[in-house]
């Protein structure tokens, strides 16, 4: 498709032919395409990736200038070039260094907010804090995108270490969502925290509006049960927020990487500012790997060149991603943001047509119940998912642990049944098992093959603490970021989301009849008519 992916398009071709069994077959050796850090396996040797790919993508990585760019995103540099800001989420994790940002170290007002966060979050554990009817019981966190799907898939992933209030998530603007979310809850007991970078969001400020009249009807004064997370001080204040309960960050922070900040507010109040400290600490363990691991030792740049291989070279435009650990099932709704948001593009940097295809399709559910779902076209279908496991060697459950090995056992059969296949004569073997013959045989037996060869990569961490899951979830950060480096594109802006929402403020009259449809076109007209009757 362009000479930047040209060599590597080459010798895909001719080597599709090489199956990754045969691969085995012939002697692979597993380790040489898998690499270990901090507790942590990635192996890729179930693809067809060979040595002479690796060395092509770890050129690809050398060339695109990833070092420099990696280190121009730590040190504060303006890498976020359509929005003119710096890139800086790792410097919420990394609280004791130094980071310079036009001409000011950010880091003294970094730590003052997450000491402000911790003694918060401590007085709501505590009870230091209350509501108008006593201890907080319930925290009710009303935000979307980047200011939701972090902290309700980590508070979801690490529920095992959840000892302080409830915690909830309103994100849809469909009054569905909050009904259901506020019709468990005590009002006096409740704290509800708006959490929106730029305090604009029209969901957001809808559901906090919302929650502030449930509030309203049952306690004197809802604002002093309200807390503010946002980088727009002016808007939270006119909100009637005190500024005591207000936690600001600054626009160097995008909203799909703002969990570790005060976004994370509602998960430091679920499971408490240490464990809280810990998912930091994986997420800095990652930073220093990233940076300083050379790159064919260094996961998250090993993670994007797979992504590319399967992507850009082999033309696999969906990746699944196949958590098998039940509380890890919002990790894919998460990574569809983080990645689909920052490397969905079409232009450059420098504002010209990619050449080539930017970010894949995202999606997955977790395993084993995808397998009684989709699984069927992955190992059968005609398009090829590359696939991404993930899974722990222990569970927190260790009565159960022998559902633990069973759940292993799954993911490890899922690879192996992707790899492998089933061909038409063991197939064939089989109906003839049955008592099968002729024409018969024939038929049943193809239904029955599995092409294989199908590429799938599988990370394994030791148990889900907050530690590895912080791991984790700076190890995909920074694969979108090697990815969109390569790729030339800007991960950090997201000007695809503003069109659809003008739309919808210039629909609102429409639909509540205070404006006509008629500069619409004919299919909205219908639909705006059917849906007003
Ligand atoms: O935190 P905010 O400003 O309410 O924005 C929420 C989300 O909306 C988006 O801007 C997309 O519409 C995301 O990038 C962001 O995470």
């Amino acid at each position: 498709m362009t000479a930047l992916f040209q060599p590597l398009i080459d010798h895909h071709s001719a080597t599709k032919d090489t199956r990754i069994a045969d691969l085995f077959a012939a002697g692979r050796d597993a380790a040489a395409f898998s690499v270990e850090h901090a507790g942590l396996l990635f192996d890729f040797s179930k693809t067809a990736i060979d040595d002479t790919a690796l060395r092509l993508l770890l050129d690809l990585a050398e060339k695109q200038g990833v070092a420099a760019k990696r280190e121009a995103m730590f040190s504060g540099a303006q890498i976020n070039d359509t929005e003119g800001r710096a890139v800086l989420h790792t410097a919420l994790r990394n609280l004791s260094a130094s980071v310079i940002v036009e001409g000011r170290d950010v880091m003294p007002e970094v730590r003052a907010t997450h000491a402000r966060l911790q003694a918060f979050a401590r007085d709501v554990r505590s009870g230091r804090f209350t509501g108008q009817g006593g201890k907080i019981t319930d925290v009710v966190n009303i935000g979307i995108g980047g200011s939701d799907l972090g902290p309700a898939m980590a508070a979801l992933a690490l529920a095992p270490f959840a000892d302080g209030p409830r915690c909830h998530f309103v994100s849809n603007v469909d009054g569905a969502h909050i009904a259901d979310v506020l019709a468990g809850l005590n009002p006096e007991t409740t704290l509800v925290i708006v959490a929106s970078k730029t305090f604009t969001t029209i969901e957001t400020m809808t559901n906090a509006d919302t929650a502030k009249r449930w509030m309203a009807a049952r306690v004197a004064n809802p604002a002093a049960q309200f807390a503010a997370v946002s980088t727009a001080a002016d808007r939270t204040a006119a909100y009637g927020i005190d500024a005591e309960r207000v936690f600001g960050f600054e626009d160097w922070v995008g909203g799909r990487y703002s969990m570790w900040g005060p976004i994370g507010l509602v998960l430091m109040l679920a499971i408490g500012p240490e464990a809280f400290d810990d998912f930091l600490a994986g997420g800095a363990d990652m930073d220093a790997h990233f940076r300083t691991a050379p790159f064919a030792q260094n996961l998250p740049v090993l993670l994007a060149l797979v992504g590319l291989w399967h992507n850009q070279v082999c033309g696999h435009a969906t990746r699944a991603v196949l958590p098998y650990e039940q509380r890890l099932s919002r990790l894919p709704a998460y990574l569809q943001q983080l990645e689909m948001e920052s490397n969905g593009k079409r232009v450059s940097m420098d504002g010209a047509d990619l050449p080539y295809h930017s970010g894949p399709v995202v999606w997955g559910e977790p395993g084993t119940n995808g397998q009684h779902a989709f699984y069927q076209l992955i190992h059968q279908g005609t398009r090829i998912v590359p696939c991404e496991f993930l899974v722990g060697r222990e569970g927190f459950e260790p009565a159960l642990a022998h559902q633990h090995l069973l759940l292993v056992a799954n993911c490890l059969a899922q690879s192996e049944a992707l790899m492998r296949g089933r061909s038409l004569d063991e197939a064939r073997a089989i109906m003839a098992k049955k008592g099968l013959t002729g024409a018969e045989l024939e038929r049943q037996a193809r239904h029955r093959v599995f092409p294989g060869n199908r590429p799938s990569t599988t990370l394994a961490y030791p148990k889900l603490t907050p530690f590895v899951l912080g791991q984790i979830i700076a190890l995909y950060e920074h694969r979108v970021f090697v990815e969109g480096v390569i790729l030339g594109l800007n991960s950090y802006d997201q000007w695809g989301v503003e069109l659809g929402k003008e739309l919808a403020l210039a629909l609102q009259p429409i639909l509540e009849g205070t404006q006509s449809a008629e500069t619409k076109d004919g299919s909205t007209q219908q639909l705006v008519a059917w849906l007003r009757a």
